[in-house]
């Protein structure tokens, strides 16, 4: 098995039972596992190359375990995180309020890392609006308030959850140059200057 080169660390958090593997699965293996809901234990990885342009970036994925039992460990993966994906179930109030308690533990203590909100089931909104029990809006201001991207996704039917991992890591693709070192900095600008003597000075330019 050959070692597979991660560019950006992602980490799913949110309560149990809220969807984050489901979320995993239908982006990265296109389907959606019915029959007896199964919870993680400590956390999961998988890698998943995604196409931004002319580039490729490696999305590194940790799945962590929403039970509160497991709560230490899920700190333990979301450092050095540079995007989270923090999910409530659009179906259940309280999984609202441990996705606020996730965003304020990445507002303390992991700065750098990009936060997206994502409300998932909306599969089941859209059979019966009566099971809705976040309001759209009230979770759009909260994302507005903590300069976080709001998704609604349905793992079921895949709507939006393309789109959710597409721009997290659009976002990194667009962020990456700001991120770099001084020294690699240099480097690029370098390079890039060359680049640009090379294209100046080239016979029929
Ligand atoms: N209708 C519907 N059910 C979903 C969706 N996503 C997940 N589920 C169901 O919700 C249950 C929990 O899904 P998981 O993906 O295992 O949830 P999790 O957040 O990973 O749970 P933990 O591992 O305990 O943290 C399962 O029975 C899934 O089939 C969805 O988009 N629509």
């Amino acid at each position: 098995m050959t070692a597979m080169r991660v560019d950006v660390k992602v980490v799913m958090l949110g309560k149990e039972s809220v969807g984050k593997t489901s979320l995993v699965e239908r982006y990265v293996h296109h389907r959606f596992l019915v029959g007896p809901y199964q919870n993680t234990i400590g956390a999961a990885f998988v890698a998943k190359p995604i196409q931004v342009g002319e580039k490729v970036i490696t999305l590194g994925i940790w799945d962590t375990a929403g039970s509160e039992r497991y709560e230490a460990m899920s700190r333990i993966y979301y450092r050095g995180a540079r995007a989270a994906i923090v999910c409530y179930d659009l179906t259940d109030s309280s999984s609202f309020q441990r996705a606020r308690f996730w965003v304020k533990e990445l507002q303390n203590y992991e700065e750098h890392c990009k936060i997206y909100l994502c409300g998932t089931k909306n599969d089941l909104i859209q059979e019966d609006r009566s099971l809705r029990k976040i309001d759209y809006h009230d979770a759009q201001d909260f994302a507005e308030e903590i300069g976080a991207q709001h998704f609604e996704t349905s793992s079921k039917t895949g709507n939006n959850v393309d789109e959710l991992f597409q721009k997290v890591a659009e976002d990194y693709n667009s962020t990456a140059f700001q991120y770099m070192t001084g020294k690699t900095k240099l480097a690029w600008l370098r390079l890039l200057q060359a680049a640009c003597h090379i294209f100046t000075d080239s016979p029929g330019s």
